[in-house]
């Protein structure tokens, strides 16, 4: 698979129906080109339209008006197929996206035939369990030691690390993580940030990085998309981050809020 995609979201519009009737903007003509090997980061308000983009990214959600490129070909004209081996995806839940009954390496076998029709059999071979073995190693989470452990028996951070190898084992074009060490705690969080800065860096990566750890977008990301109300407010550069605070970027979030409650009302 080719890596490291030039991702062009062309004013996408995604409305919802709430069970009230009421329209709300999950994406409201959200325009943004994003550069092949970059690492964007996504903060956010509540409700801000985050989870839509990934959703509507992965073609789980169809959107209203606008397009969706991928090195400048529309999703839409893909098969499901060969969009999910494009795109890797890690979620917030560790739970979320292996078998928890099978073992790691069955889970990384797996994940290495996305897209493809043959069994499972074929492919747990000794050769791809050391390659396996090397891919692991480095988290230092002793996972190439519990390879033929049920992954419902491992620890959080653990389980999030095999979800990162099994998302970026085909070498997607694009990589979507999802407040992916939200449920970690402090020390595993930052292993695991760690070892995902070394996947993107060594498969040379196309990112998107939704966090609400401001430290590890302003450390981590190339540029960071502030999201408001289903639109995209600001854009931080590589240049503005240099310099850029957490402090900075926490007030950012807070003036937006408060805007939001002072819309409502009149003097
Ligand atoms: N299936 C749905 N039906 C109705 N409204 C929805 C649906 N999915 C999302 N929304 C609405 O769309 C808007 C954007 O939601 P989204 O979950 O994308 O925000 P988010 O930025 O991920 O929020 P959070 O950080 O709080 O998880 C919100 O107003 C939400 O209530």
């Amino acid at each position: 698979m080719n890596q490291s995609a030039q991702v062009e979201l062309i004013h996408v519009s995604k409305q919802f129906l709430r069970q009230t009737g009421e329209q709300v903007a999950g994406l409201n003509n959200l325009t943004l080109s994003i550069h092949p090997g970059e690492v964007i980061g996504i903060i956010g308000t509540n409700g801000a339209g985050k989870s839509t983009l990934f959703n509507c990214l992965t073609g789980q959600i169809p959107i209203d008006s606008g397009d969706i490129l991928i090195d400048g070909q529309s999703i839409y004209s893909m098969s499901a197929q060969s969009l999910a081996r494009q795109i890797g995806r890690v979620f917030q839940d560790p739970r979320m996206g292996s078998a928890p009954r099978m073992s790691v390496f069955e889970n990384l076998m797996l994940a290495n035939k996305r897209g493809e029709k043959r069994g499972l059999g074929r492919s747990l071979t000794t050769n791809n369990r050391k390659y396996l073995i090397e891919k692991l190693k480095p988290f230092r989470l002793d996972l190439e030691h519990r390879l033929d452990v049920p992954i419902e028996n491992l620890s959080g951070g653990q389980r999030q690390a095999v979800s990162l190898v099994m998302a970026t084992l085909l070498q997607p074009k694009l990589l979507l993580l999802d407040e992916h060490t939200a449920s970690l705690d402090p020390r595993t969080a930052k292993e695991v940030m760690k070892m995902t800065q070394h996947l993107i860096q060594e498969n040379n990566l196309t990112t998107i990085m939704i966090t609400h750890h401001l430290q590890d977008a302003i450390e981590f990301c190339d540029r960071i998309v502030v999201m408001h109300q289903g639109r995209i407010v600001n854009i931080y550069t590589s240049e503005q981050i240099e310099t850029l605070s957490t402090t900075d970027l926490y007030q950012y979030l807070v003036d937006l809020v408060e805007r939001e409650v002072l819309e409502n009302y009149t003097v």
